[in-house]
């Protein structure tokens, strides 16, 4: 503690005006510098000086509203004290800011005020200079009495306080040396006083006066602390250092000076919450490692000043812990009959994932093992794979989240932020935790198949422990920094394609296929569940719109081109949104009869066929026509509402020259149909492949070519000057429309070869057909994966025969019924089953018969 006795300060000070706090001489103070003034302080003089002149500045209290300190120099307290910076610490969170930590010097009176910007420099005059009185007889002398009594009251005081709070334990060794006329200062810093007492310390340039402020001040705050020993249990240390440093409610009104109990409001409101905390935290039954941890922190928020930046963190820290759901679940309420009806009733077709969930179910209700396997959800999206994991939820009775996992690629999103960190947090799985506020939710990690990876690591290592029923009871986050068990946790994840899903994580989950819906089976769903989903959502009932099977059909095949059933809920949404406006419309008719017969009766006249009136609903400026319940959607009112149709039926227009095949390919949305074309043109034998293709598929155009060239004269395949050697002056360019999407993978072999065999012999390729496998140099057609979703989207596409690889054939049963009623399945096991399906009336036929003729 500095004694000011020896000291000279300047005679032009820069002053700091502080709004929060009132610096005596003696005692140190952090303060939080974010008003233009003051930060241009510490940027130009405490930051740039290098003496130590240049850090002793002049603390004022700046006593009016905050607020007004950018636009005029206030009205500035005229006594202050002048103070040495101590350290400076900046941070740019939440917005940029010092905090400053000063110790007081002495008092100084500001004379005048030399500069008032940036930052206000004045002229002052040192107040305290205590070498006049440093004799002790002399001080004896002048103040008598009034000292011994005041020091008596110290040294009680400081007997009271608890020795294990730093600033006390100094205090108490120091008692007995320190200048007598110094102890008003320091003590005032340390009890608890108002700015306003503190204020009138500070104005107290007269020893004797200072004594006087203060006896009553130090009286209070004995009295304070007797009270409270009577009334707590003093055995508990913890609650005697609360005391010391914020004391309670109560000693405010004790003195009964009348001063202000707003800010002595806001300490007390402040030790009542850590209290609370410290109960919080001891009654959420937390495991013992992570009460001790806790315990440890709190005792350091205890001691620490609200004003510390650390402060805020390690209450946060705190509630976190407090809030955290460590013994909390729910109980398990598992009956697999129940279970039944209910993955029934909300999801309509999915018979082999339904089948699969209620096994695991099952399984559960058997053996409660908590080490079961991690069900991924694959499939296009749009399929029911989220809304399947919130039934598995509802029917164990169990909270449901979700962690979207699309586009993370931090590692600490699913592990937290250390604490050191500035703005750390837990990471989604604990916040999730927090979220539920029990131990055993279903969290459904969403898109596992778009984690990405960063030089913040890898979330996908982060999320191995998370599902590895081996590890994950000890799951340490590293904002918590100990150990949380996660292993009542149920996890599913759902993915678009395992293709991206790293390979441990994918090797730890147990994946389960959902294909896209046939049109049939949308249809059933649109009808079970979305259309009345989204009545509810709009405010309609069946009573006022109508959507027949054919409209359904036609929005499925004309409006949307999906796997899964997303496209045709959103434009079952926008139906009825249109229908919504008629219907309000029309009970706002019946509510005022009379405007509307006056307004609208020519117009009402003028539109009365009933044609005209559902081609009408999807205009929402023509409100003129009460609408006739219910409304149809028929082909005329779903033209007007969603426009025209998006997506014609092509198929057959394309395939009117010879260089054009239908290939089937599988993407993570569902499967598609693929156009292969191909043009030739004189050349030099070279190949262009276009539509950004992947090296597996460039791969299949050349083996496709070298296949046909080594069989030319088997299929009588020439190039355009009649020679057997197709690439003998020839260029040929393949093409796969959709030019901007990636493709790749074996599949579009035969595809390719189809096209191919077309442009060489001239034939057009049926326009029934579609084809999927891969080719072999020899010939032969191998397998492909995808197979149902390829089948959907040739029959979606309207399409009457399939053909695919021989050992494909037991894939077929998956498809189904009403599917494959409608297809032609063609099982090839080499090419040449594939160009005969291909060609109307067989490929082989004409160009085989001239082949056995030439060998006779
Ligand atoms: N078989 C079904 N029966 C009833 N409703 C279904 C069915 N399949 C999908 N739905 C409905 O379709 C909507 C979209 O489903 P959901 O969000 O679960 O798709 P998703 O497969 O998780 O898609 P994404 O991969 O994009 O997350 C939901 O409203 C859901 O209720």
């Amino acid at each position: 503690m500095a004694s000011s006795g020896s000291i000279q300060i300047p005679r032009r000070l820069p002053l700091l005006l502080t709004h929060d706090g009132v610096l005596l001489p003696g005692s140190s103070m952090r303060c939080s510098v974010d008003t233009p003034g003051n930060m241009e302080l510490v940027r130009n003089r405490l930051l740039r000086g290098t003496s130590l002149k240049s850090t002793i500045i002049g603390v004022t209290p700046n006593t009016s509203d905050p607020a007004s300190d950018s636009e005029e120099l206030p009205a500035l307290h005229r006594i202050g004290t002048a103070a040495i910076a101590v350290q400076v610490v900046g941070s740019n969170w939440p917005k940029p800011h010092y905090t400053l930590l000063v110790t007081g010097l002495c008092r100084f009176q500001i004379t005048e005020i030399v500069k008032a910007r940036p930052y206000p420099i004045a002229e002052v005059e040192q107040l305290d200079r205590l070498e006049e009185l440093s004799s002790k007889d002399e001080f004896k002398e002048a103040l008598g009495d009034l000292s011994e009594q005041f020091y008596k009251y110290a040294v009680q005081l400081v007997n009271m306080l608890d020795n294990s709070v730093p600033a006390v334990a100094k205090l108490k060794r120091l008692l007995d040396n320190l200048p007598r006329e110094l102890l008003p200062d320091i003590l005032t810093s340390i009890i608890r006083t108002t700015n306003e007492e503190k204020l009138q310390i500070l104005d107290a340039v007269g020893l004797e006066e200072r004594f006087k402020v203060t006896i009553p001040l130090l009286l209070r705050q004995i009295q304070g602390l007797k009270l409270l020993n009577k009334t707590r249990n003093p055995k508990i240390d913890d609650d005697k250092r609360v005391v010391a440093i914020r004391p309670l409610k109560k000693l405010g009104g004790i003195s009964g000076k009348g001063f202000s109990l707003e800010n002595a409001d806001d300490d007390d409101d402040d030790s009542d919450d850590i209290l609370m905390l410290e109960k919080k935290v001891k009654s959420c039954s937390m495991p013992e490692q992570a009460l001790k941890v806790c315990m440890k922190e709190m005792k350091r928020l205890k001691k620490m000043p609200q004003s510390m930046p650390e402060y805020a963190l390690t209450r946060n820290y705190l509630e976190l812990m407090s809030e955290l759901p460590w013994s909390k679940s729910t109980r398990d309420r598992l009956d697999i009959r129940a279970a039944r009806i209910l993955l029934d009733n909300d999801h309509y077709a999915m018979t082999k994932l339904k089948k699969r969930v209620l096994e695991y179910l099952a399984v559960r209700q058997l053996k409660n093992n908590l080490k079961g396997p991690i069900l991924c959800f694959v499939g296009p999206p749009g399929v029911g794979k989220t809304s399947v994991g919130r039934s598995i939820a509802k029917t164990l009775g169990r909270e449901f989240h979700r962690i979207a996992l699309g586009g993370v690629c931090d590692q600490s999103d699913i592990r937290g932020h250390r604490r050191t960190y500035v703005g750390s947090m837990p990471g989604r799985i604990l916040n999730g935790l927090k979220i539920v506020g029990v131990n055993n939710p279903v969290f459904l990690l969403d898109e596992v198949d778009k984690l990405g990876k960063s030089l913040q690591g890898d979330p996908a290592a982060a999320l191995l422990e998370v599902l590895d029923p081996e590890q994950n009871h000890n799951f340490t986050d590293h904002y918590l920094n100990v150990p949380f068990d996660l292993s009542q946790v149920i996890f599913i994840a759902t993915a678009n394609t395992t293709a991206t899903i790293p390979p441990a994580l994918l090797d730890r989950m147990e994946v389960l296929e959902v294909p896209g819906y046939t049109q049939e089976e949308k249809i059933e769903i649109a009808h079970r569940h979305l259309i009345a989903k989204q009545l509810t959502q709009h405010g309609l009932t069946p009573q006022q719109i109508q959507i027949p099977p054919e409209t359904t059909l036609e929005i499925i095949t004309r409006y949307t081109r999906e796997a899964g059933v997303r496209s045709l809920d959103r434009k079952l949404g926008a139906i009825c949104r249109a229908v919504a406006v008629k219907v309000a419309e029309g009970q706002h008719r019946e509510a005022k009869p009379d405007a509307t017969e006056a307004t609208d009766v020519d117009e009402s006249k003028a539109s009365l066929s009933e044609d005209t009136r559902a081609r009408d609903i999807g205009d929402p400026a023509d409100l003129t026509l009460p609408p006739e319940m219910p409304i149809l959607i028929d082909h005329h009112a779903l033209k007007d509402i969603l426009g025209a149709p998006k997506y014609e039926i092509e198929v057959f227009e394309r395939l009117n020259q010879p260089g054009v095949a239908i290939g089937l390919a599988w993407t993570p949305l569902g499967g598609e149909i693929m156009f292969v074309e191909a043009s030739r043109m004189d050349g030099e034998g070279q190949l262009t492949l276009t539509g950004q293709l992947g090296d597996v598929m460039k791969e299949s155009a050349h083996l496709a070519i070298s296949w046909l060239r080594s069989n030319a004269k088997k299929y009588q395949l020439t190039n355009a000057s009649g020679s057997f050697d197709l690439l003998d002056n020839t260029d040929i360019h393949l093409h796969f429309p959709a030019g901007a999407v990636t493709k790749d993978g074996p599949s579009a072999g035969v595809a390719i070869v189809t096209c191919l065999a077309s442009l060489f012999s001239g034939r057009l390729v049926s326009s029934d057909v579609a084809m999927t496998g891969e080719i072999t140099l020899r010939g032969l057609v191998l397998p492909v994966g995808g197979i149902k979703d390829k089948v959907l989207a040739a029959h979606r596409a309207g399409l009457k025969r399939v053909i695919i690889p021989q050992r494909n054939e037991k894939d077929l049963e998956e498809i189904p019924n009403n599917v494959r009623r409608d297809l032609n399945f063609i099982l090839a096991a080499v090419l040449e089953d594939v160009l005969n399906a291909a060609f109307d009336g067989g490929f082989l036929e004409k160009s085989g018969q001239e082949l056995l003729n030439s060998k006779l």
